[in-house]
């Protein structure tokens, strides 16, 4: 496979889908290319899940263009070319794990045999088990394993770790990144703010059905361009009231504050004879940004 990002694998396009009053997706227009690993974020009720399913050809938009690999998404020859999640409850539980694998893999033409996809994404020990034995984050790791069983060129995940520990996260993201590696492009979903910094080269923050930002990930926090601020005062509502404060934290005596430029948050609060001390500021994480892109778009509307 020869993917580059200049090959475009998914195109929305003035896209626009409504469920009776509610506007899930409002007009959003991005293109998806070869070769890219690109993090959906938004909180709950976004519409990244109706995004995918726009792709998937699961639904179709209201208004709008929306294609896969240069047709419609609805086209079976396209969707084979696709790889994604099944909810974990869809495995059937009187099968075993390796039964799974084969019966999944047998829609594709090429396949990852399943020993190697068990080792990629760490159930080689179950490979014997009954699904129906199986935790809750077992299944889970298996049903994102499986998006990647027919060698797909796009694989789309929502979610994929949620509801895992620690460990099994880092497997997971291990597996994803091999396969990245190897060409696959992906598009990932998620609440784990932490797990679209560890993936992701490019971000699109989604808020509203809207695409507030979609730019890689230094450009999203440089355009919200946010710092953390952390003093001691006793005065906090006087601190909280100064210009620039997007967002703020009472913790016993100390303050946390989300600024949009640190260097005029501290002159104000020189000039404005607040007391303080114990200073820090440190650039914002993807999630204090996030917070704040969304908070502004909010209060801009
Ligand atoms: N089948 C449906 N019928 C009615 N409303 C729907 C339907 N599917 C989604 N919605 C609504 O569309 C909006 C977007 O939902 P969507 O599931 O795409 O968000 P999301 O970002 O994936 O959220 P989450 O992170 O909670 O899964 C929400 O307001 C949701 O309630």
């Amino acid at each position: 496979m020869t993917a580059t990002a200049h090959t475009t694998f998914a195109r929305l396009e003035n896209a626009t889908r409504r469920f009776g009053e509610t506007v899930a997706l409002d007009d959003v227009s991005l293109t998806i290319g070869g070769g890219e690993l690109v993090g959906l974020l938004g909180p709950n009720g976004a519409g990244k899940s109706t995004l995918l399913s726009l792709l998937q050809g699961r639904r179709r938009p209201s208004s709008g263009t929306v294609e896969l690999f240069g047709g419609s998404p609805t086209d079976p020859r396209r969707r084979a070319r696709l790889g994604s999640t099944p909810q974990e409850t869809a495995l059937p539980d009187t099968l075993r794990v390796s039964e799974v694998v084969d019966l999944v893999a047998a829609h594709f033409p090429d396949r990852v045999p399943t020993d190697a996809l068990a080792d990629e994404f760490g159930f080689s020990d179950l490979l014997r088990r009954q699904c129906g034995a199986l935790s809750g984050g077992q299944k889970r790791r298996i049903a994102v394993a499986l998006a990647f069983v027919g060698r797909p060129q796009l694989v789309l995940l929502d979610e994929p770790t949620t509801g895992l520990d620690v460990d099994a996260r880092h497997g997971l993201w291990q597996g994803i990144r091999r396969h990245h590696a190897e060409g696959t492009t992906i598009v990932v979903t998620s609440h784990y703010l932490e797990e679209i910094e560890a993936l992701a080269e490019r971000v699109i923050v989604i808020d509203n059905g809207v695409v507030l930002a979609d730019d890689t990930l230094a450009a999203v926090r440089d355009r919200v361009d946010s710092a953390v601020i952390e003093l001691a005062t006793d005065r906090p509502d006087a601190v909280r009231a100064l210009p620039g404060v997007v967002r703020s934290e009472v913790g016993g005596e100390r303050i946390r504050l989300t600024v949009d430029d640190a260097d005029a948050f501290v002159r104000s609060l020189v000039r404005a004879e607040v007391p303080f001390s114990g200073l820090t500021v440190r650039g914002a994480s993807l999630e204090e940004a996030f917070l704040a892109l969304t908070l502004t778009d909010r209060s801009a509307a």
